[in-house]
């Protein structure tokens, strides 16, 4: 597959904490991919290694068909990028800051940059000191988009907007990625990502526990909730994986992946010590947090029958 981004066996320690451990996935061109993770899960430092700013102790990664390792300048020159807390000249105005900042880029950058305001509504005369956040998170991405760079890099890009401007920076990614670019997107907030992400990757630790096409994800996914004789009654066999389950009273609430007859789950209703199985879709936060609450020592791949579940 011809990835914008490839990332192989990828690990970065520091000192003896390991922040990105042995992680692999490639992101199809012309996506909005998100990295899913709570604060600490590695995000941002992923980022920076795809960008050449940090190497990793292992593995490789590449972007555009550049190594990361040894043609960083070529990629940050190629590629667009919205840090988490963009640094912007203060006391410039947006359009005395595109202008300096086309002089490091091909002809054309300034005047994209302006029609990428404009459509932002961003007032070109406006000092910087004097915008609201979103203002400048708008300013952040059309600086980052003036030379209509192939890929976006965004990490956490609407933290501390308001609804409507997340909304709006949001639409716009989803827009990006319709122009045959690919958008690479590092959030924690879940119901966002749900709205314009192709494909997620959920992270925990450094550890990556799923990589799947969102669709994909919610269509192999079935939250049930299990209603029991007895209080201390074990869960039955289930078919598919068990990511994580949970017992409150006679219920068990079990999130499953890849669930290929969920007919046999229906049919668990006639077991004589189950009263009841309900079963939805779930939200993709709802599967984030599932897999945030996964154990270590149960992987997400093992059956409910081999490994003896939590009770909580
Ligand atoms: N330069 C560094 N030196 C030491 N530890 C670091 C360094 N950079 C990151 N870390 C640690 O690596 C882990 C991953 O951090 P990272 O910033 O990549 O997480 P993140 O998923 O981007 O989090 P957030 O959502 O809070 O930005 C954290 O425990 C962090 O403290």
């Amino acid at each position: 597959m011809n990835a914008a981004i490839q990332i192989e066996g990828v690990t970065k320690r520091f000192g003896a904490h390991t922040a990105v451990d042995d992680v692999s996935l490639a992101v199809p061109r012309s996506s909005v991919f998100a990295l899913l993770g709570e604060n600490g899960a590695g995000k941002t430092t992923l980022v920076k290694m795809l960008l050449g700013l940090e190497t990793p102790n292992a593995g490789s990664l590449s972007v555009l068909g550049l190594s990361s390792k040894t043609d960083g300048d070529a990629i940050r020159q190629r590629i667009g990028y919205v840090p988490e807390r963009p640094t912007l000249y203060e006391w410039m105005t947006a359009a005395e800051i595109g202008w300096f900042t086309a002089g490091f880029y091909p002809d054309g950058f300034e005047q994209h940059y302006r029609n990428l305001l404009d459509f932002y509504r961003v007032p070109l005369r406006r000092k910087i000191k004097q915008m609201s956040k979103g203002m400048r998170a708008k300013v952040a991405l059309a600086l980052a988009m003036g030379h209509e760079p192939e890929l976006l890099i965004l990490d956490e890009p609407t933290s501390g907007l308001d609804t409507l401007v997340r909304r709006e920076f949001l639409e716009s990614m989803v827009e990006i990625a319709s122009e045959g670019r690919t958008v690479l997107l590092c959030s924690h907030l879940i119901g966002e990502v749900e709205r314009v992400a192709d494909r997620v990757a959920i992270f925990r630790e450094g550890r990556m526990l799923a990589c799947e096409k969102l669709d994909e994800l919610k269509r192999t996914s079935i939250e049930a909730t299990v209603t029991m004789h007895g209080s201390g009654a074990a869960l039955p066999h289930l078919p598919g994986r068990v990511v994580v389950s949970r017992r409150r009273g006679k219920q068990w609430q079990v999130m499953l992946r890849d669930v290929a007859d969920p007919e046999a789950l229906a049919a668990l209703g006639e077991n004589d010590a189950v009263v009841a199985v309900d079963t939805r879709t779930p939200s993709l936060e709802e599967l984030f947090v599932a897999y945030l609450q996964s154990s270590d020592t149960e992987s997400p791949g093992e059956s409910a029958e081999r490994q003896p579940l939590p009770v909580s």
